[in-house]
């Protein structure tokens, strides 16, 4: 968490970065190179991660402010500006503010869709006009799930996550827990026990109900933490893992029953009720500042 709120003002302009939840994961294959095949259906929630971006004159890509555990080099939001400074030669900077919501390593993609959102933000606000398919090019070698959050659309994905299919999916309201322990991504992939040879199934399996999630064995067998979590949410509705975890969700009908349900919660677990969103907030955000922006070139 940074000291300053981020706030938008003259100075700084400042951008959603969702969660995203695997409302189902395949591991379907594994690649020469270690990665692994999967089969997934993304859909983002109405909770964020808040960046602010301050344009910089003389081309320098700093964080203002700290992240614990993650050295300012290592930042997927400065990796993410390097990146799209050194594909279109621009000659301009930024500062980095991120004011975190997200859980790290909890299965939410929290630094993705950091990523995503700077390649989003920063393409608007330093005019380098690149187009979507090229911003995914350029958002995949960050991470696998970083392209689904720079083209903001529910999706049913393959491969590591790129190749993406857009989905219109219930947007249901889920409760989501954040079970104390940090699961690994690397680590579940690496694990022995993993299943890597599920049966590829089609859109519809999904839609008819099969929502299995293949690194569910491994994670609730190695984190008592994630197994209680999901033995206390499946007494509302199917509980799931989202990606390699830790955190768990359910979906409900509406707002009022989720909050019902987080109430009954045991004492000494964390979580938050948020909204299923097939478009995310970014591209509402973005929409905001190409109007802003076209209407200051109409006026000028
Ligand atoms: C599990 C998911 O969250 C599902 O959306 C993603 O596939 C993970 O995406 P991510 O966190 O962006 O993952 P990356 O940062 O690219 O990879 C982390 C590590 O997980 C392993 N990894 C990741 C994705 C994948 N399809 N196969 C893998 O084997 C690799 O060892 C990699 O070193
Ligand atoms: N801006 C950032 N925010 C969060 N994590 C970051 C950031 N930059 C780098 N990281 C690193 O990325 C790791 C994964 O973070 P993230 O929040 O995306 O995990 P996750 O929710 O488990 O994602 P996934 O579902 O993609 O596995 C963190 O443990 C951290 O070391």
């Amino acid at each position: 968490m940074i000291d300053e709120a981020v706030t938008d003002n003259d100075a700084w302009s400042v951008w959603p970065a969702p969660a995203k939840l695997n409302l189902m994961l395949r591991v379907v294959g594994r690649r020469a190179d270690g990665y692994h095949e999967l089969q997934t259906v993304f859909q983002f929630v109405d909770r964020c991660d808040r960046l602010g971006f301050r344009v910089r004159d003389d081309g320098e890509v700093r964080r203002d402010g700290a992240l614990p555990g993650v050295d300012a080099e290592a930042d997927l939001t400065v990796r993410a500006a390097r990146a799209l400074r050194a594909a279109t030669d621009c000659s301009l900077g930024v500062d980095i503010r991120c004011e975190k919501v997200l859980p790290m390593g909890g299965g939410l993609g929290g630094g993705s869709s950091d990523a995503a959102t700077t390649l989003v933000a920063l393409n608007a606000l330093w005019g380098t006009g690149l187009d979507t398919e090229a911003l995914a090019r350029l958002a995949l070698p960050l991470g696998a799930d970083v392209p689904v959050f720079v083209r903001g659309q529910a999706a049913w994905g393959e491969g590591v996550g790129e190749r993406l299919t857009p989905v219109e999916l219930p947007e249901p309201w889920f409760l989501v827990l954040v079970p104390r322990c940090s699961v690994s991504t690397q680590a579940v992939f690496t694990h022995p026990r993993l299943t890597r040879d599920s049966k590829p199934i089609k859109l519809a399996d999904f839609t008819d109900g099969d929502v299995v999630n293949d690194c569910l064995p491994v994670v609730r067998d190695e984190y008592p933490a994630v197994a209680d979590a999901l033995d206390w949410l499946s007494q509302w509705g199917e509980a799931r893992l989202t990606g390699t975890g830790a955190c768990v969700f359910a979906a409900f009908a509406g707002r009022d029953q989720a909050l019902a349900a987080w109430e009954q919660r045991p004492a000494g677990i964390d979580g938050f009720v948020a909204r299923g969103c097939n478009r995310s907030p970014l591209l509402d955000r973005l929409a905001d500042i190409d109007t802003q922006l076209s209407s200051r070139h109409g006026q000028a």
